[in-house]
């Protein structure tokens, strides 16, 4: 793991706003760390950067303890929290080579990072002329330069056209793929990270509601035939055994996974034929939006 945290919990003032958080991010993944607003990831965020002191619990970074190896930590890590640390009136270049003398890294790294993120057409131009795209762009530019293996950043697309967010997407998954790295990245919609994370954590209220690979996500929005009978227990028993694959059963229902029109016709049909009622029987699917607003509307505990 990347970053892990076991029981990372912080408080502002009596207000619990993380709580328990126990993050598992792989390595060469793309995290998606979402939440809707006032949800704890910007404060999580903080707390693995060292920009808010631990209160409770611990987070190991690259396997090593977070508390011990602070400085050795921090040198792989690259982020971007709110507005990235842009001189308006310096050009792009002139911002890359100022933090690259800084940094103490060789200045070919400036051209490096520019084609990477794809602004050395606009290199010479002052940074207070780009659009907020290429700012984002050159924050991430700026968070790259020493070579970080960890990249986070906070809601980078936030207030972006749909083409800024499919260039800051783009980008992402080819850092992912081409150069190894891990990105961590926070977001109040799905539909945004959907498209490129490998992994994600649902945040409210401070808490872990899920976590894991995406496509368990998608799995559970996967369409499903939502059946009421006179039995819903035998009925599913007897559906397991002709070979269908239950997906849970409750008093009110029980849920096979769909297959085709014709096979929830089978199984209207089967289960008629070996005497249950069947008092519904039809296609139910959630998106992956509506799950995630399912998910994240719990009530604050
Ligand atoms: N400096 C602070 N002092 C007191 N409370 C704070 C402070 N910063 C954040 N909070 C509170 O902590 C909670 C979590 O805020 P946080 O910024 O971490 O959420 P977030 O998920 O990043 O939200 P957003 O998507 O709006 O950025 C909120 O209730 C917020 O009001």
């Amino acid at each position: 793991m990347v970053i892990e945290t076991n029981n990372l919990t912080f408080n502002f003032g009596n207000q619990t706003v993380v709580k328990s958080l126990s993050l598992q991010v792989p390595a060469g993944s793309i995290y998606g760390f979402l939440g809707p607003n006032g949800a704890g990831k910007t404060t999580t965020i903080k707390l693995l950067l060292n920009l808010l002191q631990t209160q409770q619990g611990d987070i190991k970074i690259f396997g090593m303890d977070f508390a011990h190896n602070r400085r050795d930590i921090l040198s792989q890590v690259g982020s971007l929290i709110e507005q990235p640390a842009i001189y308006g009136h310096l050009t792009g270049r002139e911002n890359l080579i100022n933090r690259a003398l800084l940094l103490q890294v060789p200045e070919g790294r400036v051209d490096e990072m520019l084609a990477l993120v794809k602004l050395t057409h606009a290199a010479a131009k002052k940074a207070s002329n780009y659009s907020l795209g290429m700012k984002q762009r050159l924050g991430i530019a700026l968070a790259l330069l020493s070579d970080p293996k960890l990249l986070m950043l906070d809601e980078p697309t936030n207030g972006l056209d749909p083409n800024g967010i499919i260039e800051i997407r783009e980008l992402l998954v080819r850092l992912v793929r081409d150069h190894g790295k891990t990105v961590f990245i926070s977001s109040h919609l799905l539909a945004e990270i959907e498209k490129m994370a490998t992994h994600v954590g649902i945040i409210n209220f401070g808490e872990m509601l899920f976590q894991g690979p995406i496509k368990d996500l998608q799995s559970i929005s996967q369409p499903m035939v939502q059946i009421e009978t006179d039995n819903n227990v035998d009925a599913a028993n007897l559906l397991t055994r002709s070979g269908y694959k239950v997906i849970d059963v409750k008093d009110e229902c029980l849920n096979v996974a769909f297959e085709s029109k014709q096979s929830t016709a089978k199984i209207n049909t089967l289960l008629n034929q070996n005497g249950y009622e069947v008092y519904s029987i039809h296609k139910v699917q959630k998106d992956l939006e509506n799950l995630f607003l399912d998910i994240t509307k719990a009530p604050a505990k």
